[in-house]
């Protein structure tokens, strides 16, 4: 099948390369001159495992290719993927300028049938808006816009489907070619009945073994996407409050974990306390859902407690380090390890390290700070941190060895849960730190182990650590 992705990022690339990857001819659309120069000259712009390689194969192979020429890139797919962001407006909804921009250019230039994707994530009713879009181009053009069902093949006709994704990033691959259930809304019409057979053979690979597709109406795929990572960062803020309160009652909340994930209905995924939830999607998905509440009379209360407690989560460590060292920490230097919002990515954006790093170089402390992959990255979203008061940039400083960022630190803070941190040579860390001081927030260790080596060890919700010595 000839598809087009239009949006190159996280999501788009990813698809294109993985549909590619199952044969279809793939072709990439961006806005992005730079990013699509740097990925037509063998290069990927983000950090996903095992993206590069997928991409060199099927560009070598002739199936998927690079552009920023809209027209031709509209006239390639019977397919249209929209994978462009759709980030907070000012009061939190969903900015929908690059969906509608995208929808117009989709009307400007197509010729024939085209099946139109929603694949960003976009408030209920965004696939009529697209609609909208594109029949106002096509009126433009005089054209009377038909999306009842294509009888000539010349005359412009479409169908808007949404189909969500639900992919995690530092996983994406992985998650789009194995994924739990592909999420398909199609309108009930002669066209919606069209997309609906295209939909089923394009996603018939993943279906193999049993079919994991759900068609439905597209106001409830829409609902579906939000309902989803709603879910998902409720489980996460509730176990950070409950983290917090096992701090003041004695409890340990990692066995709490494991006694409630071990009912089945409950489950063990996304059971983690931490320093909060970031990344892209969660926060402003949450946001956009709770805009939608509004706008509908109908308050989401759950979801306002759920960003809240996040909010305040990030700075929960910090808080930590406050209570140990007392509230200026000038002529501290803190060994930080994990920058990216979770493991895998170089993804900076909403990442809990901005937070902690802002609140401890704000009380004067200095920071070496070290991450396997988003150190570049990061650099770029500090300095736009920082841009009102540059001067704090010069407190941080970046290491390439998670060892010698440790060095003269008065503790090490952990903030991102990567692999490579799980079993450090625990006597190097020592040897190195100031103090054997660990404020870990991720519970990558047993606070028992801690005290064994002589680590004055802090984690979130274990009572067993030396949480009392800062109450
Ligand atoms: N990042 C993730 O893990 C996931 C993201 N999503 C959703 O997918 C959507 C895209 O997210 P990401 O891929 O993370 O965003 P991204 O920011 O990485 O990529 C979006 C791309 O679209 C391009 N773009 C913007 N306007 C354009 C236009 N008019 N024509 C062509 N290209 C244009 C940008 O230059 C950028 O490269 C969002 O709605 C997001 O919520 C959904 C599931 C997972
Ligand atoms: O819509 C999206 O963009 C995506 O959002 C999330 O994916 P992602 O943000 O890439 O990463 P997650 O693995 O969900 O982690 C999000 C944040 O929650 C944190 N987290 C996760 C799990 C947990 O138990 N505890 C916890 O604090 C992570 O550290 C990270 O900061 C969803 O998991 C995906 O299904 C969805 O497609």
């Amino acid at each position: 099948m000839n598809i087009t992705l239009i949006g190159s990022g996280y999501v788009g690339l990813v698809t294109g390369t993985c549909f590619a990857e199952l044969g279809n001819q793939v072709v990439c659309l961006d806005v992005d001159k730079r990013k699509i120069d740097l990925l037509n000259s063998g290069g990927v712009p983000i950090y996903e495992p095992g993206l590069q390689e997928l991409i060199a194969r099927n560009a070598a192979a002739g199936r998927l290719r690079f552009t920023t020429d809209v027209q031709d890139a509209v006239a390639h797919g019977d397919v249209l993927f929209i994978a462009v962001g759709t980030p907070p407006d000012e009061d939190g909804s969903a900015d929908l300028k690059h969906v509608l921009a995208v929808a117009r250019d989709i009307g400007r230039w197509m010729q024939g049938f085209k099946i139109v994707v929603n694949k960003s994530t976009v408030p209920v009713g965004t696939a009529d808006k697209v609609a909208q879009a594109i029949s106002a181009e096509l009126e433009a053009r005089g054209h009377s816009p038909n999306q009842a069902g294509p009888q000539d093949g010349n005359i412009p006709s479409f169908a808007v489907v949404s189909n969500p994704e639900f992919l995690k990033e530092g996983a994406a691959v992985e998650d789009f070619m194995r994924p739990d259930r592909i999420v398909i809304g199609v309108p009930g019409s002669e066209a919606g009945n069209r997309a609906r057979e295209a939909m089923r053979v394009l996603y018939a690979p993943f279906n193999r073994n049993h079919d994991r597709t759900y068609f439905m109406d597209v106001r409830s795929a829409e609902f579906t996407k939000y309902a989803a990572n709603s879910m998902l960062a409720s489980r996460i803020s509730f176990m950070n409050e409950l983290a917090n309160l096992a701090e003041q009652v004695g409890a340990d909340i990692e066995m709490v974990r494991h006694g409630i994930g071990s009912d089945p209905r409950i489950g063990f995924n996304f059971l983690y306390a931490g320093v909060g939830f970031g990344g892209s999607c969660f926060p402003k998905d949450i946001q956009a859902l709770i805009k939608i509440g509004q706008e509908h009379n109908s308050r989401l209360r759950i979801l306002e407690a759920v960003n809240e407690v996040n909010d305040r989560q990030k700075l929960v460590l910090t808080d930590k380090i406050i209570r140990r060292f007392g509230d200026s920490l000038k002529g501290r230097h803190f060994a930080l390890w994990g920058l990216a919002f979770k493991p895998n990515t170089d993804d900076m954006r909403e990442a809990p390290s901005r937070a902690i790093i802002k609140a401890l170089v704000e009380r004067g402390a200095t920071i070496c700070a070290y991450d396997p992959i988003a150190t570049e990255v990061a650099k770029q979203c500090l300095a736009q941190d920082f841009a009102a008061a540059p001067e704090l940039l010069k407190a941080i400083t970046y290491s390439d060895s998670h060892f010698e960022a440790l060095n003269s630190a008065d503790a090490l803070v952990i903030v991102t849960d990567w692999k490579s941190f799980k079993s450090p040579d625990f006597s190097e860390v020592k040897a190195r730190l100031s103090e054997p001081l660990l404020f870990d927030g991720r519970n990558l260790y047993e606070p028992e182990a801690m005290a064994e080596l002589g680590i004055e060890y802090y984690g979130i919700g274990r009572s067993n650590g030396h949480q009392e010595s800062l109450t």
